[in-house]
Parts: C-alpha cells; structure tokens; sequence
C-alpha cells in the first residue's frame, strides 16, 4: 500500500528502562508512527469514518508511554504496533520510538528502535456457484485464485457441498464452499479483490439472490471477541456478513473445515457448529 499517514514526535513521560534509575526518575519518549492506509475512499468522500483519525492513534501511543514501566524499548514499541494494527484500515505501521536521553554513559544524539509489522488477521470468504457447465470447478478454480492474491495467504478451501437455493427466483442447485486464509488487507481492499475475482468468472449483478456463475462473500474478519475482530455496519460491507449465521450453505462448508470456528450474532460470540444445528432443515449435501 503507497499510501500512508505519518505522525511524528508524539511525546511523553515515561519509566521503561533495564536500570533502577529510569524506573524511579522516569524520562521523555517519543514515537514517529507511519500508518500505510488505503486513503482512497477517505480522499473521494471527505467522511473520517473511511480513514484512521490521527488524534486516536496519538492517544493511544501516549497511554502506552506512560504505563507500567518495561525494560526495553523493544517491548513498548511492540506493544504501540499491536494497538495500531488493531484498527482494520491499517494494513501496516512502522513504530519508530526514540529515547534521546537514555543513560548511555557517553556523549550521544538518539537512541531509536524501528519496528515494521503487517496485519495478519484470519479471514473467511464464502464460495457459491450454481451457472456454467461445471460450478464445482469454478469453486475449485476461485479458491486458487484467492491463493495468488498478494495479501491473502494460507488459503485453505472446505469440502464442497451441493446445496438447495435459499430465496431469489427458481434457480439451479448451487455448489458452495468456504475459504479460511490471512490476510494483510483492510476488509474494504480484500472485498474490492473479490468483486474483481467474481467480474473474471463472468459474475453480473442484476436480480437479487438470482443464480451467479460464481459469488463471494466476506463473511468474517479477524477472530471474533479478540482485537483482530472487524465489525462493521456500513451497508457496503457489513462484518459480520449480515445473513451468515442463518445459511446452511455458509455453516456447513465452514463446519467441515474447521470444527472450532465461531461467529458474532449479535452481542455473542457463537459456536457455528451450534448456529448449523438450527437450520437442519435447509436442503445441503457434501459431495462425494
Ligand atoms: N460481508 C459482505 N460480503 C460481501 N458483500 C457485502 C458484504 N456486506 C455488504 N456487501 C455488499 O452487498 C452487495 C451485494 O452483494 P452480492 O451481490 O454478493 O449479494 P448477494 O450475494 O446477491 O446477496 P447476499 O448479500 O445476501 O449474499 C455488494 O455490492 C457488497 O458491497
Ligand atoms: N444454496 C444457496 N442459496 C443461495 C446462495 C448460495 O450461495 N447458495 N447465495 C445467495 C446469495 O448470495 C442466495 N441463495
């Protein structure tokens, strides 16, 4: 990502140091954060809600100077890049922390540390298909797309189900998967990447719920209940997706890859084998 919010000598007061002295005395901190940021939208809309706000960062940044000491600056530059990599739109942050009075024992400019991290959250894509001669082998071709996507790594693909079309007009049984991968980009970039995946296997958008020769969904970013987890309301991408927990199609697939997964419905963090044991009834099938 080319873009990039950078906010420097953020300042404060702190106790981190290996010797006595710094933990009693305390000394002057201060962190130069470069946040790389998709600021597309944020530039097209003017709307803050679509960007990182600097202010908050900073915020963070100085609760983190002055709390408990630590030892090494190591530690609470580490700790400043997990907070910032919290915040979805981040894709990667460089903490640079510098402690220019750092007891030394010699005459001497600065002292920093430099840390750059990427976001690796775990992600689940959904994969339907019920159009063309073959939609199992779109499934299976999609899924190697996803795994040639810079950003998206460790692309694991479910077993294959057949399933009875949920809504839309009368429409051919659809073949769905689920995809787990991790990725690096913000959830808006990874939808972006989808919708072009689905545009090259010939999707177009016309009836709501019709047959499509090839559909992905995000249904989950990050871990639900952790830090990792996305939530969003906008109506152009929902996280949670808003009707995953009541489709077999999605549970199913999602289940057999992966017993322990859960999903937020809700205020709760839900077991999905639970979630599938409530839509018995709807028509899926694995492959043989
Ligand atoms: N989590 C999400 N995953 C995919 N699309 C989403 C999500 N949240 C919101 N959307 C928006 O929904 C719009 C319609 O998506 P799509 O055509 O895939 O819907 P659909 O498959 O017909 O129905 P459904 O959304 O019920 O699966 C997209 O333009 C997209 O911006
Ligand atoms: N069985 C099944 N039904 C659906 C599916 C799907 O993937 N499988 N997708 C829909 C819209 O995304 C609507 N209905």
């Amino acid at each position: 990502m080319t873009d990039r919010i950078t906010l420097s000598g953020v300042t404060a007061y702190g106790y981190h140091g290996v010797l006595a002295s710094e933990k009693a005395e305390g000394q002057e901190f201060s962190v130069d954060l470069v946040l790389e940021v998709d600021l597309t939208r944020a530039a097209a809309t003017d709307d803050l809600r679509h960007t990182v706000n600097y202010a908050e960062v900073a915020a963070d940044v100085v609760a983190i100077l002055e709390a408990p000491a630590q030892d090494l600056i190591e530690t609470v530059a580490g700790q400043i890049v997990d907070s910032v990599l919290t915040r979805p739109l981040v894709e990667a942050v460089t903490v640079t922390l510098h402690k220019p009075h750092a007891p030394v024992g010699v005459p001497f400019g600065d002292v920093t540390v430099e840390l750059r991290r990427e976001r690796d959250v775990p992600v689940v894509i959904a994969l339907g298909a019920n159009l063309g001669s073959d939609p199992a082998d779109t499934i299976d071709r999609a899924a190697v797309r996803l795994a040639q996507v810079p950003g998206l790594s460790q692309v694991v693909l479910s077993p294959l189900f057949e399933t009875d079309p949920v809504g839309g007009p009368e429409q051919p049984t659809y073949t769905n998967a689920v995809a787990l991968a991790r990725t690096s980009l913000a959830p808006g970039r990874l939808l972006s990447v989808l919708h072009e995946i689905e545009a090259d296997f010939g999707r177009t958008r016309e009836i709501r719920w019709g047959a499509r020769s090839l559909d992905l969904d995000l249904i989950q970013v990050g871990q639900p209940g952790q830090p990792t987890e996305s939530q969003s309301d906008d109506p152009a991408l929902t996280l949670p997706h808003p009707r995953a927990h009541e489709r077999a199609f999605v549970l199913a697939p999602w289940h057999a890859v992966d017993e322990a997964a859960q999903l937020r419905v809700g205020d709760l963090v839900v077991p999905v084998a639970e979630l599938l044991d409530a839509v018995a009834d709807q028509g899926v099938r694995a492959r043989e």
